[in-house]
């Protein structure tokens, strides 16, 4: 499956926030009891090459790198053990955040999707198989800013596991080839401005599978 072709055939965009127990700590938000869900929409998708863009207004711009989990088969009411027979593979994603809208919203019982939806939210990285991750749950995800460290975590720390994720989605969306689920940020999700570059990656049993790098203007 070519990545780039995500904006043709990428039917949705899900997102589960706070799944990650050591960013529920350091956001003081509760350990939710079931995933936390928001879409961005697939006009908020850019591809290497492309460059990051602050929207006007936002003065708090966050970075969030997420494991994103491409669907290759659909399905509707998937039980956990199912859930990984959907998979056609991975990429390294960021869930770019105007986090100062989202706390605004928050405060105001408000919907997050200008603080989540707007173009080139969704930067992606190249697709991994399936095959090139045998197990989901010790994947080391790292972000740097102009090669300093912000995040460096591991899918260990999830609160909800992909197949969990992939379950409980598939209950209230039928999922289809192209959907991208973008499983939460770990900790250390923070601040990065106009002409800073963002580099993240994957790392499976200490060896890279996918880095990607992206200006922010
Ligand atoms: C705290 C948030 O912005 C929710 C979210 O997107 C996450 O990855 O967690
Ligand atoms: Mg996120």
């Amino acid at each position: 499956m070519d990545i780039s072709k995500f904006r043709q055939f990428g039917k949705k965009i899900i997102c589960i926030g706070r799944n990650y127990k050591a960013l529920a700590a350091e956001q003081g938000n509760p350990i939710p009891k079931s995933p936390i869900v928001f879409f961005k929409p697939t006009t908020s998708y850019i591809t290497p090459g492309d460059d990051i863009k602050i929207p006007p207004g936002c003065k708090e711009f966050f970075h969030e790198v997420e494991l994103g989990v491409v669907i290759g088969s659909g399905g509707k009411n998937v039980s956990e053990d199912e859930a990984m027979d959907l998979v056609a593979g991975y990429s390294c994603c960021l869930d770019m955040t105007c986090w100062d809208f989202q706390c605004a919203a928050k405060a105001d019982g408000q919907p997050w999707a200008l603080a989540k939806g707007f173009d080139t939210a969704c930067p992606v990285g190249d697709f991994i198989s399936k095959d090139k991750v045998k197990d989901l749950s010790d994947v080391r995800i790292w972000l740097k800013i102009d090669g300093t460290t912000k995040q460096d975590s591991s899918t260990s720390d999830m609160i909800f596991t992909v197949p969990k994720i992939i379950s409980y989605l598939s209950q209230y969306f039928t999922l289809e080839p192209g959907d991208l689920i973008l499983t939460g940020s770990p900790a250390g999700a923070g601040p990065v401005a106009s002409g800073e570059t963002i580099e993240a990656g994957l790392e499976v049993n200490g060896e890279t599978v996918s880095t990607i790098k992206y200006p922010v203007k």
